[in-house]
């Protein structure tokens, strides 16, 4: 039986079933964040199912889905030549259409600006810490970097905060997963890193950080720190139950912080930070770009009402499109590079390193 037809009666009466536990199964690459991603998604949505369905037995299976991305890894290929991270994203995605899985947990910074034909956003969990963390030898903080100290990032949005910042620092290209960049300050390669603090909560390796940038410091990536959970809409009773993970919040920041992303029709190599917060049903929208230098520097902020569920996503879209037109009208779109054209449209816009 296919579980879409077990899930069916999920919050119904399950008569006509026998005891045998339901499998979901769940697509993840390999990389340690990924499959701790993947997990705790798992483990929340049994949670969730044994409250909303306590008659039934739950398992969630990882299903394990390589990309091209991480074979290219292992060749050394650099990311910004593959068409950015979504490569990563794409080889899941195609294990949710074709069926090998039923599901399947992304970093939603990593998606491309369009949802793809055939997936819904199932779920957007709570959010974790967004903000960017600099892992420096010697447990030295950001600001005891000695001048000429070298830091390894791929990222151009955070070479150029770094830049504006400090521009006595050398920064350097780096690729890897989290556990490649943190050893190369180890090795003495590079004198610090700077890495999303929720990849390194995730994985444990938290108490490694020298210094967590304040969002006045280093805007993060739009949707960094955010998972997105992705199923097929006519897997209708797993969507129900994947809904169970939302968090209406959290949703509303990074549909704001992305919205901003797509108006600004932002590429892979593209140096733009977005933060959304809430605060007494306020949603305050703070976004940067600048020139990879950091000389030149746009950063404006701009707030609107929330109204409560339905409302909200088009609060947050319009809120994100306002924004970004304030930064176009400042001459944002000179210090946006014109995306490279892609392999495939689905991975039109792509950010960042690898997970
Ligand atoms: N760049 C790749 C990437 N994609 C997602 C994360 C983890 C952070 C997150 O949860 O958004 C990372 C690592 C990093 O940016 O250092």
């Amino acid at each position: 039986m296919t579980v879409d037809h077990q899930l069916d009666n999920l919050f119904g009466i399950l008569e006509g079933l026998d005891n045998k536990p339901i499998v979901l199964r769940l697509g993840t690459r390999r990389s340690e964040l990924a499959t701790t991603q993947s997990r705790w998604v798992a483990d929340r949505l049994l949670e969730a199912l044994a409250v909303a369905c306590p008659q039934r037995g739950f398992q969630v299976e990882l299903v394990e889905i390589v990309t091209s991305g991480d074979i290219s890894q292992a060749a050394g290929t650099p990311l910004t030549q593959l068409g950015g991270t979504g490569v990563f994203v794409s080889a899941l995605r195609e294990a949710v259409l074709d069926g090998r899985c039923d599901f399947a947990v992304h970093s939603l910074k990593d998606l491309p600006n369009a949802q793809p034909e055939g997936l819904t956003l199932a779920a957007v969990p709570l959010r974790e810490d967004p903000a960017d963390a600099l892992i420096a030898r010697n447990g030295l903080t950001f600001a005891q970097l000695p001048a000429g100290s070298v830091i390894g990032t791929g990222s151009p949005r955070r070479a150029a905060q770094l830049s504006a910042l400090r521009p006595d620092l050398k920064i350097t290209g780096i690729r890897g997963n989290l556990g490649t960049r943190i050893g190369k300050v180890a090795s003495g390669e590079l004198d610090a890193v700077v890495l999303a603090h929720s990849g390194l909560r995730r994985i444990g390796r938290h108490h490694e950080v020298t210094h967590l940038f304040g969002p006045e410091q280093m805007l993060p990536a739009p949707g960094q720190g955010a998972l997105a959970v992705e199923c097929r809409p006519e897997s209708a009773s797993l969507l129900a139950a994947l809904r169970l993970l939302d968090d209406r919040a959290s949703r509303a920041c990074v549909l704001a912080e992305r919205a901003l992303l797509a108006r600004l029709e932002a590429g892979c190599a593209a140096p733009v930070g977005a933060l959304a917060t809430i605060e007494n049903q306020v949603l305050t929208l703070t976004a940067f770009a600048g020139s990879p230098d950091g000389v030149q520097t746009i950063r404006r902020t701009a707030t609107a009402r929330l109204l409560g569920d339905p409302q909200d996503e088009q609060v947050a879209n319009h809120l994100g499109r306002a924004l970004a037109e304030q930064m176009l009208d400042a001459g944002a779109a000179l210090l946006i590079p014109v995306p490279d054209p892609l392999p495939a449209a689905d991975e039109a816009v792509a950010r960042e390193g690898d997970s």
